[in-house]
């Protein structure tokens, strides 16, 4: 392996919804032992890019690792995960849930976990057929051609403050009375080759979000402030917002997830079993 090989830059993906500040505010690249650049996305962007090697590392849809788990390895112990409501995984229901079951849903194009949710609460838990469609998450406009509408992330967010009348279901709270489980919907990953060429850098990296992952925990007050400022909304909601939200990954998110990846083979909408490999014990398996 040459040196331009182990110093090479490595691109780490930041999925731009507050739902990941609690790991990734205060994340300062320049603090790493090694050259690195935070490229900032969607989910769906951040997922294709870490698939085509765009990027090395990154947060990216819990569905994105189901889909192509072999090339990846888990970051333990982060995620985005929640035991219940979310509030920012809303289906808007612009017609009576009986009329949604056998309509037409518009599903945000920046997600991947939470449309497949949707799809595996339609089917198997209401025993609807809906027909989906991807659209760009504005409520408006989604809605002036459909029965509902799924948003998420800080989209959720603020439609939930501008809403009209629309009946709101959360998908994590539906999730939760189900299947008594909770669900994690981003994880951490990092490209199989990435973690062989580079281990050392991949190791800084991951040492500096746990340290602000631990921060943050410590004190939530800065992004707290950071959420109103930019988003909007009271420091109460932003409180209740992190705190339904958890980003660890244990054995009781783990679960969760599982039966996630289970539903959705059996939907048809994931191939093979998925194994959650975690690094570094998994780098040379
Ligand atoms: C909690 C959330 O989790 C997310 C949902 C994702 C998805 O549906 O693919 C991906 C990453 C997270 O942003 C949220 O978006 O609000």
């Amino acid at each position: 392996m040459t040196t331009s090989e182990h110093s090479r830059l490595i691109r780490i993906g930041r999925i731009d919804y507050a739902n990941v500040w609690p790991v990734f505010h205060g994340f300062d690249e320049k603090r790493l032992d090694c050259e690195a650049e935070v490229v900032y996305g969607m989910p769906a962007e951040l997922n294709r890019k870490l698939r085509e090697g765009e990027i090395d590392l990154a947060a990216i849809s819990s569905f994105a690792y189901g889909l192509n788990g072999e090339d990846y390895l888990l970051l333990p112990n982060l995620s985005v995960s929640a035991d219940g409501a979310v509030k920012s995984l809303l289906l808007f229901l612009k017609s009576p849930l009986e009329k949604v079951r056998f309509g037409k849903i518009m599903m945000s194009s920046t997600s991947a976990t939470t449309v497949n949710l949707l799809k595996i609460v339609m089917e198997k838990f209401y025993g609807g057929k809906p027909v989906y469609e991807a659209a760009e998450p504005n409520l408006e406009a989604m809605l002036e051609t459909a029965d509902a509408a799924l948003l998420i992330g800080d989209h959720a967010i603020r439609a939930s403050w501008e809403n009209r009348g629309c009946q709101v279901l959360d998908l994590g709270e539906i999730w939760r009375t189900w299947t008594g489980l909770g669900m994690t919907f981003a994880v951490w990953a990092v490209r199989r080759e990435a973690a062989r060429r580079q281990p050392e850098a991949v190791a800084s990296i991951y040492r500096e979000l746990l340290a602000c992952k631990r921060r943050n925990l410590a004190d939530r007050e800065p992004i707290v402030r950071e959420a109103v400022r930019r988003i909007g909304g009271t420091s109460d909601y932003w409180n209740g917002y992190f705190d339904g939200l958890s980003h660890d990954f244990g054995s009781r998110e783990q679960a969760g997830l599982q039966l996630y990846f289970q539903y959705a083979r059996e939907l048809g909408l994931l191939e093979g079993p998925v194994r959650l490999e975690q690094w570094p014990e998994s780098v040379h398996a």
